[in-house]
């Protein structure tokens, strides 16, 4: 995320700097030469000390049920902060398609035409997702994934690497497609599925 963020600064000239980052106990050490700045608790204070106008949620998930992504998401916007919307400038992004607050579209992703992609959501490198799919926020799309046309993914859930959804079907809130899995019918909230097909 950070790499991406710099890439985004330097192709583009804009002008922002990272401040750094918080975790739950201070402790991290610099990553990527930024630094931890403080705790997650003591973000308000850090806002106001350090004029911070913009955050991101760099925690990821391997499953559904995004809670920890959720969470740190509505602390962020509680401490005044906006959300920043991230997209590596090799992506590419169909002009019709919607990108949420505070959502990464990473290297080499596809997003096409109608397609709407909701808040705090991370796409990652090189997933497709084609024509008027239907995202919700706190979403995962890990590297690779294929979502064919038309499908809906409901808040909070994960797709994994190199997974394929067929087209017009639906992923239920915080459930879980495996890597590698390929979805050929609509996937229950809080489930989880794998294979192929998957189940
Ligand atoms: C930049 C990044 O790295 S982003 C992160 C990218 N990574 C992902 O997207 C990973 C997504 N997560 C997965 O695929 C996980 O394997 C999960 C969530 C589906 C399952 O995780 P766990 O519940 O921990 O399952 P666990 O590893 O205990 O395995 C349970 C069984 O499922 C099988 N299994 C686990 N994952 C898969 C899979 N992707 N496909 C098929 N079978 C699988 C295991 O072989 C095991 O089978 P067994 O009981 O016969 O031995």
């Amino acid at each position: 995320m950070i790499d991406t963020l710099r890439t985004i600064a330097e192709s583009s000239g804009a002008d922002f700097e990272i401040a750094g980052f918080t975790d739950p106990t201070y402790s991290a050490q610099p990553i990527l030469g930024v630094p931890c700045i403080g705790t997650d608790a003591a973000l308000s204070r850090l806002v106001h000390a350090m004029r911070l106008t913009h955050f991101m949620v760099a925690v990821g998930s391997i499953s559904g049920g995004s809670v920890l992504r959720a969470r740190l998401f509505a602390a962020g916007e509680a401490a005044g902060l906006e959300p920043f919307t991230a997209i590596h400038p090799s992506a590419l992004v169909a002009g019709s398609a919607l990108i949420g607050g505070g959502s990464v579209i990473m290297a080499g992703v596809v997003v096409q035409p109608r397609t709407k992609i909701g808040r705090n959501v991370i796409v990652n490198t090189r997933a497709s997702i084609d024509h008027d799919c239907l995202i919700g926020d706190h979403v995962h799309v890990a590297p690779g994934a294929v979502l064919s046309g038309g499908v809906s993914l409901e808040n909070g859930c994960h797709v994994g690497a190199g997974a394929v959804v067929l087209q017009s079907l639906r992923v239920g809130q915080g459930a879980t497609v495996a890597g590698g899995a390929t979805v050929v019918r609509s996937v229950g909230a809080g489930a989880t599925v794998m294979g192929t097909p998957a189940r």
